[in-house]
């Protein structure tokens, strides 16, 4: 019996101030299945790919046993990010840049802000979620690259755009690794990105991506080093990305998946919330009384169990006809969030 959460936000992100999802416990462990409210239809099939798996199946044996991972910083204020980062006691942040309304002023001013919280050995990546072009991705990171980035990811939003920049960027001698995140998660053939040469680090999410084998056969594909990230879940959720990190051959970069921060509240009674920059490797059940007092009221929770519904049966469609014809995922245009 699937329940329906909802939790609150500590700051925007992403635009919104409210989490919602549902989780299960299945034959194997609990699942969560928390497709964003804003994606739709065959897009978000591969979410409840990664929940089956996680409640059914299970995931591979890990090979170590504590994750190295990021602070997130949204696009607040210099103040509040710095508070964020000394808070997280994480080695490396990443900081929300190019944020509709906001200037590159504010983008310089917030990721200087983390430089002096972190410390001259701190690693800073920057993700602007596709808002630059070509022209915008190349002034800005000439701009930032004085804060030293490690890598900016997903600066613009196509593919033929991220390749450009990082032919603009080299001209330009700027050495500022490019990561493709909407351009992987979000893009009908994840390889593209790789084919065109179009990043430097592949940004993997279990969810959207179907599942933490999904994204195991990616890494083993893609020709890149990999970084896992959350898509803002619970330590239910969470618990999936540390799953897949735990199981990659390689793990060159610390990982997105301290968000639980982000959130007010989360399900388990010891959320997976980094100590020292690192996030253990070890299995996560929601508490009883947070199910309780985190459920969604009755609207939201009918509107969650139909949706679940459709998408059993887009999911239980598309798996009958041949792969050819199965319907196309990710065929979005606009690469938001
Ligand atoms: O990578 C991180 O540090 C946190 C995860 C994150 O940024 C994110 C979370 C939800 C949706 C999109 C994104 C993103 O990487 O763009
Ligand atoms: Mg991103």
């Amino acid at each position: 019996m699937p329940y329906t959460y909802a939790l609150g936000l500590r700051t925007r992100f992403r635009g919104i101030t409210q989490r919602q999802g549902m989780v299960w416990r299945g034959s194997v462990g609990w699942a969560e299945w928390s497709p964003f409210l804003d994606y739709d239809g065959a897009e978000i099939v591969p979410w409840l790919q990664a929940a089956d798996e996680a409640a059914e199946q299970g995931w591979p044996t890990p090979i170590r046993d504590e994750v190295e991972v990021n602070a997130t910083v949204p696009a607040i204020g210099p103040a509040q990010a710095a508070a964020i980062v000394k808070a997280a006691g994480c080695r490396t942040a990443k900081v929300k840049v190019g944020e509709r309304g906001q200037t590159l002023t504010d983008d310089l001013d917030r990721v200087a802000a983390v430089r002096e919280a972190l410390g001259p050995r701190g690693r800073i990546r920057v993700d602007a979620n596709g808002a630059w072009d070509v022209d915008q991705a190349t002034n800005a990171l000439a701009r930032l690259s004085r804060f030293e980035l490690e890598y900016a990811e997903q600066p613009c939003r196509t593919v033929d755009e991220l390749a450009t920049l990082r032919v603009a960027l080299a001209r330009a001698n700027l050495d500022v690794p490019i990561a493709a995140d909407e351009s992987i998660r979000r893009a009908a053939d994840p390889y593209l990105v790789a084919r065109k040469q179009a990043a430097d680090v592949a940004v993997l999410k279990v969810q959207p991506l179907g599942g933490v084998r999904a994204c195991l056969q990616i890494a083993a594909e893609i020709g890149l080093p990999v970084v896992v990230s959350s898509a803002l879940e619970t330590s239910i959720g969470i618990a999936a990305g540390v799953a897949l990190a735990a199981a990659l051959p390689e793990l060159p970069y610390a990982c997105g998946l301290n968000t639980v921060r982000l959130f007010t509240g989360d399900l388990a009674a010891q959320p997976l919330i980094a100590v020292d920059g690192r996030i253990q490797v070890r299995a996560v059940n929601p508490d009883p009384d947070l199910l309780t007092s985190c459920a969604a009221d009755d609207e939201t929770r009918q509107f969650w169990q139909a949706r679940l519904g459709q998408t059993r049966q887009l999911a239980e469609r598309g798996s009958s006809q041949r792969p050819s014809q199965r319907p196309s995922q990710r065929q979005r245009g606009d690469l938001d969030g």
